[in-house]
């Protein structure tokens, strides 16, 4: 997969060339590419944003360095343009499993109050857009959110993560959230391991991990309980 990403602050995405998204890049699993919107501006002042048409609060970023920083990124080369907006549609999981399957993403990274709406709606006629938000709180920029969804897409690549049945036991993949975890030592600060943890019983073990991950779904996000098909809880998943 290769990721291109366009921002006024190259410095944000430095941490995707870090650790676990680093070593991918380093194994070639992951092309990565982050560009300065500022080389396609042609003014001394390096002008990226303007004054809203129709009054408002801030500034909007300008279209014509966009269109020409963006076909310069794109080239000609097949791409999915995704667009961080806290107008967006939900990022989830299901969206980083159907991105992990692009041959490539451009991250187009918004600053002021956002991107002049003709950008997504000039590429648009060309390519798949996707204007997405990572979650129901205002950021300053699409930087930050760049950076969550890279990883969350990233890390379901194959050969990336170095247990890859994670992947699919993550939180959100059985539509649960996941339940504690625990390692050495078995008593620690008074607050000892479950026993049923070290009993060796395999479906006794599966029982209480799934009972812990539906008791804790109910109570910090019973809206993933109430999305579930009816099949994908037996009747004593029903109890909680
Ligand atoms: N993903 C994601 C995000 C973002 C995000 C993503 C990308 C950009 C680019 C710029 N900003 C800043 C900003 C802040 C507020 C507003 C709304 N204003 C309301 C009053 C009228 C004017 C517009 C727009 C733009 C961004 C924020 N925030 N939260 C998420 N989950």
């Amino acid at each position: 997969m290769r990721i291109d990403v366009v921002t006024i602050f190259p410095g944000y995405l430095a941490p995707l060339r870090e650790a676990l998204l680093g070593r991918a890049i380093e194994a070639g699993l992951v092309e990565l590419g982050v560009h300065d919107l500022r080389d396609w501006t042609h003014d001394v002042h390096q002008a990226v944003d303007d004054s809203p048409y129709g009054g408002g609060p801030g500034m909007v970023m300008r279209p014509q360095v966009w269109g020409e920083a963006l076909d310069a990124v794109l080239g000609d080369a097949p791409a999915r343009l995704v667009v961080p907006t806290p107008a967006g549609r939900p990022f989830t999981q299901a969206t980083a499993q159907a991105w992990a399957g692009e041959e490539r993403l451009v991250f187009a990274c918004g600053r002021y109050e956002g991107i002049d709406q003709r950008v997504v709606d000039a590429y648009a006629q060309r390519m798949p857009v996707d204007e997405v938000s990572i979650g129901d709180y205002v950021l300053v920029g699409g930087e930050v959110a760049v950076l969550v969804m890279v990883e969350a897409v990233v890390r379901l690549l194959p050969g990336v993560l170095g247990n890859p049945v994670s992947a699919q036991e993550d939180s959100f993949s059985d539509g649960l959230l996941e339940g504690p975890a625990y390692t050495r030592p078995v008593s620690w600060r008074g607050l000892d391991v479950p026993d049923v943890l070290r009993s060796g019983n395999h479906a006794a073990i599966a029982r209480w991990r799934r009972d812990r991950a539906l008791e804790r779904t109910a109570a910090r996000r019973p809206d993933l309980l109430d999305a579930l098909p009816d099949h994908a809880l037996d009747r004593t998943d029903r109890a909680f």
